[in-house]
């Protein structure tokens, strides 16, 4: 599904060869720093890399609307994006973006019921704590019905009951509508468990390569 070839990135990471295979689900490991969110942020174009080609499904990304690429492989970063509004309002405005149509009440409510957001979807949004927050922008990008899941540390700010239940509900998605998911994570153990492939950027880190090469001499 993703294709990257001779990638450099920041003086940063270096990557000859790398493919992330359709429909399976990839973790992104690496200290903070090594270029973890960057990598996500490249995947969807939102990033250049310095040098290099990433393939999307065959095709050139360079050769993609960004935006038609946004709508296939959505991006939740670390810090989740929230919309002035209703939480009802930052479900619907995913599907207003991917030019589908607006879930349902019933599929709102019962998706932020399987997230443990309890809450009335005509709640002012803004008032969310971080970790609602973080699981009203997951549900968004999983009503947009994506090809591709990109998802920056999703239970970073959620506590461990509440993640595991997270982490479950949207390995369920995949599974269900078939998605891919990429996401990246600092916890080794879930990726293990979870992971069909594991992106360790210390492999790609050229601050490690320099590292090396001096060691060398
Ligand atoms: N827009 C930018 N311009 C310049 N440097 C940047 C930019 N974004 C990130 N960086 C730098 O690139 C490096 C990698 O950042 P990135 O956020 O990708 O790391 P990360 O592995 O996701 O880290 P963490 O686990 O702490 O979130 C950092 O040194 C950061 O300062």
């Amino acid at each position: 599904m993703y294709k990257l070839t001779n990638i450099k990135i920041n003086e940063l990471i270096k990557i000859d060869n790398l493919t992330i295979p359709e429909q399976s689900i990839t973790c992104i490991l690496g200290h903070s720093g090594s270029g973890k969110s960057t990598l996500l942020k490249v995947l969807n174009n939102m990033i250049t890399p310095d040098e290099g080609q990433i393939a999307y499904k065959k095709q050139s990304i360079s050769d993609l609307d960004p935006i038609q690429l946004r709508r296939k492989s959505v991006m939740v970063p670390q810090t989740p994006v929230i919309f002035e509004g209703t939480i009802k309002d930052n479900l619907a405005i995913g599907s207003t973006f991917s030019e589908k149509e607006h879930p349902s009440i019933d599929e709102m409510n019962s998706i932020l019921e399987e997230f443990k957001l309890i809450k009335d979807l005509n709640e002012n949004a803004i008032n969310l704590s971080g970790g609602e927050k973080q699981r009203l922008a997951i549900a968004r990008a999983i009503l947009m019905n994506p090809e591709v899941l990109l998802l920056d540390e999703p239970t970073s700010a959620l506590d461990e009951e509440t993640a595991e239940v997270v982490v479950q509900k949207i390995l369920e998605y995949v599974k269900d509508k078939n998605l891919s998911l990429i996401f990246v994570t600092h916890n080794k153990e879930l990726a293990a468990q979870v992971a069909d492939y594991t992106i360790d950027l210390m492999e790609f880190s050229l601050k490690r390569e320099k590292t090396t090469n001096e060691g060398n001499h």
